[in-house]
């Protein structure tokens, strides 16, 4: 029986996160995660009764190619937890007019997927104390990550913000790959976080708002 994947949303907007923030992305959103953080944005995406289109890979690709549009943003959800996930990445990178890259929680080992031919670039969380889940980090991930990904700090207080720079010191990220600071929505001042990084002198790290919450409603899906 072919292999597939239950997407909850798929839509056209621009990526408000990330190194590509600004630009055109198809995203696909797949139902289900292995964590619960306290902030999440898309809780809704992981119930277990939320509507889902049963996809193939090849259903995937083609309705990515049909928008015109060549970054891919597969997220959710859990993209790297779903059942068979590598065979659809190893499609997509088979596309060398695709540019794709994934939102992952940083639990999910990354080992499976390194080595995909021309494989999509990861925009990796490090769950901070604000989501209750950062005893389920796969620190080992880190070692995977080249210039090309993303390591993400979700930061909900300067504790938090401490804590990300022990992170980064602790796995040298500094110069390894993209580095975000990324408010909770709504919950802490970004101004705070930017005197934090001109107290601690982080230079090389990006403060991040998420775009789209700030053109559209912050609850809205699809944009
Ligand atoms: C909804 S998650 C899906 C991908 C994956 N499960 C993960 O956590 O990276 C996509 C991104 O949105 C971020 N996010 C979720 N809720 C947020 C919030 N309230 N404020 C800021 N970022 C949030 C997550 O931390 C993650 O970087
Ligand atoms: N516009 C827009 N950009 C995004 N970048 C990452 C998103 C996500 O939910 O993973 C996201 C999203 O949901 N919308
Ligand atoms: S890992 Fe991502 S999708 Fe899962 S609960 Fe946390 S923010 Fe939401
Ligand atoms: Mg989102």
């Amino acid at each position: 029986m072919e292999r597939t994947y239950e997407v909850v949303e798929h839509f056209v907007s621009i990526n408000g996160e990330g190194p590509l923030a600004g630009q055109l992305a198809v995203f696909v959103r797949f139902k289900g995660c292995n964590l619960s953080c306290l902030y999440c944005d898309t809780k809704w995406a992981n119930e277990p009764d939320v509507p889902a289109r049963v996809m193939t890979a090849e259903e995937i690709h083609q309705a990515i190619m049909e928008t015109g549009v060549r970054n891919v943003t597969l997220t959710g959800g859990e993209p790297l937890d779903r059942p068979y996930i590598s065979e659809l990445l190893e499609k997509l990178a088979a596309n060398h007019l695709l540019h794709v890259e994934i939102e992952t929680n940083g639990s999910v080992s990354l080992a499976p997927f390194v080595n995909i031919p021309n494989r999509p670039s990861f925009t990796m969380d490090y769950k901070l104390s604000c989501s209750g889940m950062e005893t389920a980090m796969d620190t080992d991930n880190f070692s995977l990550l080249t210039e090309k990904d993303t390591v993400k700090f979700v930061t909900g207080s300067l504790a938090d913000c401490e804590r990300a720079v022990e992170i980064m010191k602790q796995f040298r990220l500094i110069g390894r790959c993209h580095l975000y600071f990324s408010p909770v929505f709504g919950s802490i001042d970004p101004a705070d976080i930017v005197e934090f990084m001109k107290e601690q002198q982080l230079n090389g790290v990006n403060l991040q708002i998420q775009m789209h919450k700030v053109i559209w409603d912050p609850d809205r899906r699809g944009v």
